[in-house]
């Protein structure tokens, strides 16, 4: 189709980009579920014989040959028991090595079709258990053959409201939470493709390790974000303090920002003169209140009530022109044209624009917080040690300064690319036509796509809007995910929030406001919560938007992180909180954790490489710097995960043997083999260390460590030394 090449009329290249984007995204699908194309077969006795796998596919009889695994049918693969076998007599799990199967393993369920021999060889945990001992590639896999019941739960719940999936570390939230997306896109195809699925995660390190899981489930339209790249045109680069995080994730902060828009919407004191030629007009205090007192009662915001603001104090400075030049009485059309003549006025452009200026919330916000007295004035609500904390000039922008944008973004309005451009205030009637003339020329386009997609058939196959849009030239491959990625107003079909208890409430504005409809799924953990800003309490974060619309579920079963890490870190949790639960283990790793001194380290990353796998050395923040130089001098390759670094950077540290990284970069992780080095500094290094903690402390799937110089606290004291290394190291 693409090498046909642009030739022919305007409908044979729209019928042939249709197709070739069908045929691509289909072939896309097919690729990305290569491996472990079918991974299940149920005995049913109504339904005969069904293979369960990533897609559904058919013969040219169309008879049924593999199931999709979201399919309705295919639910008993997961839930039936031999209490409740939902009409399945043995449900089988294939292991397969490209397409040659080389293993089964069966359950079977209907109890009177056993035989001796079947009883001898069962194990329906195997399929699992094999899973869960593979060795980590540094990108998570999709589970869809041993997704366990507790979890297809979850997956398979109703669309509409908000589901909180709470769940201790390990216990599948991520894994089953990029299921949910995949099975939701599936059922609801028709709601979803449109609006898209956003799914947002706690770092661009952990989007890396995530975003292969969802192509595997044939699905390519949800956009993967952190909430520091929710603000289209910003990226967060810099980290911020906690206690600053802290407050700008405080709800005081919306008032402070409309505070700082309020106080952009100047009424000097004193009168403004205007020397114009043989006149000179004067901008006084009531006509100054007047205007802005029908710029504020129009409602819009700032930067769309600047017309309004502009046109009032326009007719009354014509009318006092008109006056002063001794034309009486005037009529509409004369006091247009006085009107016009003075927006052109250069000493008018410029007394407007100070009045009232066009802002975008980069320039409103680095306004605010590069001026002692405009924080004075604009967070008088805030104590004075508080403002000195917002203080700051220019530097970049962090991911606690993002959901600010956000709110000043949506007080201030858009401004139009043009006007940005254009110097001069006569763009705001160019601006106007512009606009007039797009959206007829637009209108026109839609009028030719319809028709071209009636005369084709293809008007199922895309929509109208999109195909003018192709027409238009604008980017013959813009995805849902994609467009919705450039439009900070654009409203999802569905939200997904993993990590979700590090969360401002500001940051929950910003996500509220994409998600009017509240479908959502949020996911995470409170005993987790490391951010200053991040949540105590679900009922704390949800209640002010959906009070009592909102279901809880509880994932209790800890996938990765053997019986005797789990143990240790249950010691710690204590510390976070005693009434707070960690959830069980399925499997023991037979190794048991171990300490020694800081200064072994070195020794102790090369021991482990040689034990194989993905190794990463968790360290307090402000020995990341030193540690990660030790170990790269040891170890060529090892890569040091810098705060905010990019996701080219978050992939470079996947694929490396050994990552060193800040706690806030292994959330959501999982390693081989994990150290731990000064544990009780990352305990101290804010207020809420221990949970910090206690995450490193999590993410290993085989084995574990820590080293330190400074003493151990109780929950770690007892560990015993490493078995090669000297009590006082190498
Ligand atoms: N049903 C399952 N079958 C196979 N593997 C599973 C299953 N459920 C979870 N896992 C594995 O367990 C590990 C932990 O899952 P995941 O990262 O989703 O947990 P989490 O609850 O998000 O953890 P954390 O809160 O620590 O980030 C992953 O490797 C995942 O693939």
């Amino acid at each position: 189709m693409l090498a046909a090449g642009a030739v022919g009329t305007m409908q044979n290249r729209s019928e042939r980009d249709t197709f070739a984007d069908m045929y691509a995204s289909r072939l896309a699908r097919l690729w990305a579920v290569e491996r472990g194309l079918a991974f299940g077969r149920l005995d049913h006795l109504d339904e005969g014989r069904l293979y369960i796998g990533k897609l559904g596919l058919t013969d040219d009889d169309q008879r049924r040959l593999l199931i999709d695994w979201r399919a309705p049918v295919a639910q008993p693969f997961y839930r039936a028991t031999p209490a409740a076998p939902m009409g399945v007599t043995r449900r089988r799990h294939l292991q397969t090595k490209g397409r040659t199967v080389v293993g089964v393993d069966d359950d079977l369920l209907d109890l009177d079709s056993l035989t001796d021999d079947d009883r001898a060889t069962l194990n329906g945990e195997a399929a699992l258990l094999a899973a869960l001992d593979e060795r980590r590639t540094g990108r998570m896999r999709d589970i869809v053959a041993t997704i366990q019941a507790e979890q297809d739960r979850v997956i398979r719940s109703d669309l509409n409201g908000v589901l909180v999936v709470q769940g201790g570390p390990g216990t599948g939230k991520t894994v089953v939470a990029l299921h949910r997306a995949a099975y939701l896109l599936y059922t609801h195809r028709e709601r979803l493709e449109r609006r898209g699925v956003l799914i947002l995660g706690p770092n661009l390190t952990f989007l890396r390790y995530i975003e292969q899981v969802l192509p595997s489930l044939g699905e390519t339209d949800v956009l993967l974000s952190t909430v520091g790249e929710l603000y289209p045109g910003v990226t967060a680069t810099a980290r911020e303090r906690p206690e600053v995080a802290a407050l700008k994730g405080d709800l005081r902060m919306t008032e402070v920002i409309a505070k700082a828009v309020r106080d952009r919407q100047r009424v000097p004191r004193k009168p403004i003169e205007l020397p114009l030629g043989r006149v000179t007009l004067t901008i006084d205090r009531s006509m100054l209140d007047a205007a802005r007192n029908k710029a504020t009662r129009s409602r819009r915001p700032h930067n769309q009530a600047r017309a309004v603001f502009v046109r009032s104090l326009l007719n009354a400075l014509a009318r006092q022109q008109a006056r002063k030049i001794g034309k009486g009485l005037i009529d509409e059309d004369d006091l247009a044209d006085l009107r016009e003549d003075l927006r052109t006025e250069p000493v008018v452009k410029a007394a407007l624009n100070r009045l009232w200026p066009y802002l975008t919330p980069q320039r409103l916000l680095l306004g605010l917080y590069g001026s002692k007295e405009r924080l004075d004035h604009a967070a008088s609500a805030l104590t004075p040690a508080e403002r000195a904390l917002l203080r700051r000039d220019g530097g970049a922008w962090t991911d606690s300064d993002v959901p600010l944008l956000d709110e000043a973004a949506d007080l201030l309005g858009d401004i139009d690319e043009q006007v940005l451009r254009a110097t001069a205030l006569q763009a705001e009637e160019e601006l106007a036509a512009a606009r007039q003339a797009e959206e007829r020329e637009r209108e026109a386009e839609l009028a030719y796509a319809r028709e071209v997609l009636e005369l084709t058939g293809l008007s199922d196959l895309m929509e109208a809007e999109r195909l003018a849009d192709r027409q238009r030239g604008e980017g013959p491959h813009l995805t849902t995910a994609e467009r919705a990625a450039a439009d900070r107003s654009w409203a999802y079909g569905h939200v997904i929030v993993d990590e979700a208890q590090e969360l401002s409430p500001m940051a929950w504005r910003a996500v509220m406001r994409r998600c009017p409809t509240r479908s959502m799924t949020v996911v995470g953990d409170i005993a987790q919560t490391g951010s200053a800003a991040g949540a105590r309490s679900w009922a704390q974060v949800l209640d002010p938007y959906v009070a009592g619309r909102w279901r809880q579920e509880r994932l209790t079963v800890n996938y990765r992180t053997p019986v005797e890490l789990m143990a240790v870190a249950a010691r710690v949790l204590a510390t976070v909180d005693p009434a707070l639960q960690a959830p069980t283990s399925v499997r023991e790793a037979g190794a048991e954790p171990w300490s020694a001194p800081l200064a072994a380290l070195a020794e102790l990353v090369k021991a482990e490489l040689g034990e194989g796998g993905k190794i990463a050395v968790v360290v307090p923040d402000a020995l990341l710097t030193g540690l990660g130089e030790q170990v790269r001098a040891a170890v060529p390759g090892a890569v040091v995960v810098a705060p905010g670094s990019g996701r080219a950077a978050g992939a470079e540290a996947l694929d490396a043997p050994v990552a060193v990284m800040g706690v806030a970069d292994a959330k959501g992780l999982e390693f081989d083999s994990v150290i731990v080095a000064e544990p009780d500094l990352i305990a101290a290094q804010s207020p809420r260390g221990p949970s910090d903690l206690y995450v490193a402390l999590t993410r290993a799937t085989q084995r574990l460590g820590v080293v330190h110089e400074r003493p151990l606290s109780d929950a770690l004291r007892g560990l015993p030394g490493h078995p090669t290394v000297p009590a006082n190291g190498f």
